[in-house]
């Protein structure tokens, strides 16, 4: 099993996200966590960036214990010399020396020839090395550099005393099997290749980081950068849980693991959201919303039968204390039953497909059904066991100047029956029509609403109290449309007072 080492560049790289700027505390909360994580080096930062950039480089190498901790530094003697004042606290401090080497980047960003370029490497690699003994040398702009060229400057950064030469794909134009050819390449074509370690960091532009990260792996790469949810410059680097749990979950397939913590996981991603305000997508890999959530019934039947049948990880390993059961339209019977067994109701089949149907119909109307959904739907199910009258439709016309008209439909026995009536509003009108069907003078004497669950679909529930003779009764009704909650509640008191009478 090889072990691949995680360099872990969210405090740097993830930082240049535009919207993920930390301050220096958030920054120190961030590289505690990833230290719990396990990583093998932090990239604090980039020191000569700005003073708070040097401090909270400089802090975090003083309060980090396991990790090693380096900053980024320009082939300057001024970029050097910040990065090593920051990190020199460390209890194992790096220097991290960049420098491009692809034409484009030659030619118009650094206005330098190739032998200028190499000439520079060997100056700064060798002045970093004469402070500190771990010296880590990027060609940026690797995987657009000519192979031949690229394999020079990482054999001068090597003679000059680097450790570690990474490989970007800076602009995250590879594809995976192109970086599996550059480390094989590079591997036979750099000197003293076999002393370092092979390092790479890829963006994902196309979408492809993670992918050519473990290709790089296959390879032959032992160093992988990537930051906690993906986050970095422009589409982002690749995404260091999901370098983790492929290479954990694969390791029959990469033969190869790394030293993370995977349980904390979930804990790092949710600081860093809650750091940086940003979230991570519901469908992410790994640490999304839905990573671990199931909703169709066919796979809800699955899991509970087998968790294997439709989970290639465990939530757990991953900080996720477990997996969820989303209830919605798309769920089944087994998946409600087991959620009514878990809130404590037993019920018979036939009960099951009572409740079934009314869950199907709101699930129509709202995206997910809580817990609390389910409990108001069990309640009321049994509060309506002995109907007399079954609500069918209602339609409403109401406004202002405008007459309050209801048209109430139900059904008693098989026979359907609809009135319409004027009210001095919707709810009056709507009472009114129900008065006229049942054929009785009953009175409302009171009128509350209130919301049982939570959000914008959250369901109202009605509760009113009818007099009709000397009884007097309660009747509820649950409806995420507070109109059909009101009709709901008013019938359910009427078949109230139809069972008594
Ligand atoms: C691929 C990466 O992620 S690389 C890291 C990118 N991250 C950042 O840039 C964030 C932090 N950066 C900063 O705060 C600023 O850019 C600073 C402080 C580093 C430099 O600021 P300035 O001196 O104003 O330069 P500016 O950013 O405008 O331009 C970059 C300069 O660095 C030079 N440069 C770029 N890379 C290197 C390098 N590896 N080695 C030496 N010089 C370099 C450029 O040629 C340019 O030089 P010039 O000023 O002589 O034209
Ligand atoms: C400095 C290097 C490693 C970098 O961030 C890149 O090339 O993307």
């Amino acid at each position: 099993m090889n072990k691949i080492k995680v360099f872990d560049t969210t405090l740097r790289d993830g930082e240049q996200s535009p919207g993920c700027s930390m301050n220096l505390s958030e920054k120190i909360e961030m590289a505690r966590q990833l230290d719990a994580l396990g990583v093998d080096i932090i990239e604090a930062g980039f020191a000569i960036a700005s003073p708070m950039d040097f401090k909270s480089v400089q802090t975090i190498a003083e309060v980090v214990t396991n990790c090693k901790v380096a900053s980024l530094a320009r082939c300057t003697k001024g970029d050097i010399d910040a990065a090593w004042e920051a990190v020199k606290g460390a209890k194992y401090p790096r220097i991290h020396v960049f420098l491009a080497t692809s034409d484009i980047h030659m030619e118009y960003k650094l206005r330098m020839t190739r032998e200028q370029v190499l000439a520079s490497i060997a100056e700064n690699v060798a002045y970093a090395k004469s402070y500190c003994d771990d010296i880590e040398f990027s060609a940026e702009d690797a995987s657009r550099s000519d192979p031949a060229f690229l394999a020079k400057a990482y054999s001068t950064a090597i003679a000059a005393g680097a450790t570690v030469i990474n490989v970007p794909d800076t602009v995250g134009y590879s594809t995976p099997q192109e970086m599996g050819e550059l480390i094989s390449y590079l591997k036979k074509h750099v000197e003293g290749v076999d002393q370092v370690d092979i390092s790479v960091h890829c963006h994902d532009d196309l979408g492809m980081a993670v992918a050519n990260t473990l290709a790089c792996v296959q390879a032959g790469a032992t160093q992988v950068e990537c930051t906690v949810n993906g986050i970095g410059e422009r589409a982002g680097n690749a995404s260091l849980e999901e370098i983790v749990m492929a290479l954990k979950t694969r390791q029959d397939f990469y033969q190869a693991d790394t030293g993370v913590n995977t349980r904390q996981i979930y804990r790092s991603s949710k600081l860093l959201s809650n750091i940086t305000g940003v979230s991570v997508a519901p469908s992410k890999s790994i640490v999304g919303a839905n990573a671990f959530a199931h909703e169709s019934g066919i796979h809800q039947h699955g899991v509970l039968a087998n968790a294997q049948t439709y989970e290639i990880m465990k939530s757990t390993d991953v900080g996720i204390p477990q997996n969820t059961m989303v209830l919605g339209k798309h769920s089944g019977k087994h998946a409600l039953r087991e959620k009514l067994e878990s809130m404590g109701y037993e019920v018979s089949d036939e009960r099951l497909d009572e409740i079934f149907v009314r869950f199907k119909a709101l699930a129509d109307k709202k995206k997910t059904i809580t817990s609390s959904d389910l409990e108001a739907l069990v309640l009321n199910q049994r509060r309506v066991d002995n109907v007399t009258y079954d609500f069918v439709s209602h339609v409403v016309n109401t406004g202002l100047d405008v007459p309050n008209t209801a048209c109430i439909k139900v059904k008693k026995d098989d026979e359907t029956i609809e009135e319409v009536a004027i009210g001095t509003g919707p709810l009056d009108a709507s009472f009114k029509a129900i008065n006229h069907i049942v054929g009785m003078d009953v009175a409302l004497s009171s009128f509350s609403l209130s919301a049982v669950t939570d959000g914008e679909d959250a369901i109202g529930e009605a509760t009113v109290k009818l007099a009709y003779g000397d009884k007097t009764v309660t009747g509820r009704g649950l409806s995420t449309d507070i109109i059909e909650s009101s009709i709901r509640a008013y019938i359910n008191g009427i078949n109230k007072i139809m069972g008594v009478q």
